[in-house]
């Protein structure tokens, strides 16, 4: 029988001739991006040709998970081609891409979720400020959460729909794991526990029960907090892996948050319009007439036509007191004809009606 060496020599050697045609493929790939660029910029011209393709990219990665035959699986498959993607789209163009900062955030983890990590990300400090250097064309896309599914939604940037003609291009969801970090040798000598306000209400419960008298002290965002935890003797912060990452802090405990499934879906902002993938959402913004029954006569085409109403949020319009706006998401894209028909049928009970984005459904 041949020894340990001379097996791992054999499954090595086919190991490296199977690498040699990954890179020869993936190199091909890149050449075929390449002209793609070239085909792009001859007919949109070199300033306004349009690189980045979220239905295509979409339907590349259901496809590939979907022919995966294992045994990684879909979700590895679809990680690596993400990668993949995200190299040969940088070679079109790098996408810059704006993000609630500072470096860190779990909206940066979207950001590298949703783009890959060869998109140039740039983290700001505000949500408006994101909707504004996408509307400037500083950057060419922006991330910003829009809910929580324990704390529900981030009313900032549903109101920033309401000033802004952005365009809603794509949803990412990210799985939220909060850690208690700190430089400290015990769990009960922590002074004061910092972190972002939704993140101490994700974690309520577990503090409640086993650190009920430390106080909480909410900050702008969870890398802030984590940077305090560093510097301040005594303090912990919960926080998400990319900010332990940066700041490299000690786990004191580990997916403290209430909900084991917590996650946060993040919106993507950009300028344009995306066509069709297949499998998408759409997001409006609409308004009734003060009427009785009106919203419900909203509604009705949506029902009417067979249409899945999977999110409606009212917000204050900001016009008149108690005058309020919908956003409402339906699966479906505004091209399809079934949609059109409905939207049509809508807009004539609405006060205010506008597309906010017709996009791929996330797929990672
Ligand atoms: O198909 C395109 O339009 C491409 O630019 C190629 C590609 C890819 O690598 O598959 C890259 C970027 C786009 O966002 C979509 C897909």
């Amino acid at each position: 029988m041949a020894t340990e060496q001379e097996q791992l020599l054999a499954i090595r050697n086919r190991i490296d001739a199977i690498d040699r045609q990954i890179l020869d493929l993936i190199s091909q790939r890149a050449r075929c991006a390449q002209d793609v660029a070239r085909v792009k910029q001859a007919f949109g011209g070199a300033k306004d040709a349009v690189f980045y393709r979220p239905e295509r990219e979409a339907q590349v990665l259901r496809r590939v998970m979907d022919d995966n035959p294992g045994p990684l699986s879909s979700e590895e498959v679809g990680r690596l081609f993400r990668e993949i993607m995200s190299a040969c789209l940088a070679l079109e163009r790098p996408l810059r891409i704006a993000f609630l900062g500072p470096e860190g955030t779990f909206t940066q983890a979207a950001a590298f979720k949703h783009f890959g990590h060869s998109a140039i990300t740039v983290p700001l400090r505000a949500i408006d400020e994101v909707f504004r250097e996408v509307e400037s064309g500083v950057v060419d896309y922006g991330v910003v959460p829009v809910e929580n599914s324990t704390e529900g939604v981030v009313n900032h940037t549903l109101d920033m729909f309401l000033l802004s003609s952005l365009n809603i291009c794509g949803e990412v969801q990210l799985r939220i794991h909060h850690h208690l970090c700190g430089f400290v040798d015990d769990v009960k000598a922590i002074t004061r526990i910092y972190s972002h306000q939704q993140s101490l209400a994700q974690c309520r419960e577990w503090l409640d029960l086993n650190l009920p008298h430390v106080p909480r002290v909410p900050v702008a965002s969870n890398a802030e907090a984590a940077r305090i935890a560093l510097n301040e003797p005594g303090s912990a912060c919960i926080t998400g892996q990319g900010a332990i990452d940066i700041y490299q802090l000690p786990i004191l405990a580990g997916n403290i948050e209430d909900q084991p499934d917590n996650t946060t879906r993040f919106l993507i902002i950009g300028q344009q319009p995306i066509p069709p993938s297949g499998d998408d959402r759409t997001t409006l913004l609409v308004s009734s007439y003060n009427r009785p029954g009106s919203l419900q006569a909203l509604l009705a085409p949506l029902a009417e036509h067979g249409l899945t109403m999977t999110r409606i949020e009212s917000r204050p319009s900001r016009k008149g007191m108690w005058d309020y706006v919908f956003f409402i998401d339906f699966d479906g894209h505004c091209e399809e004809p079934l949609v059109a028909t409905a939207l049509s049928e809508l807009k004539q009970e609405a006060s205010l009606f506008r597309i906010l984005g017709s996009y791929p459904k996330g797929v990672l």
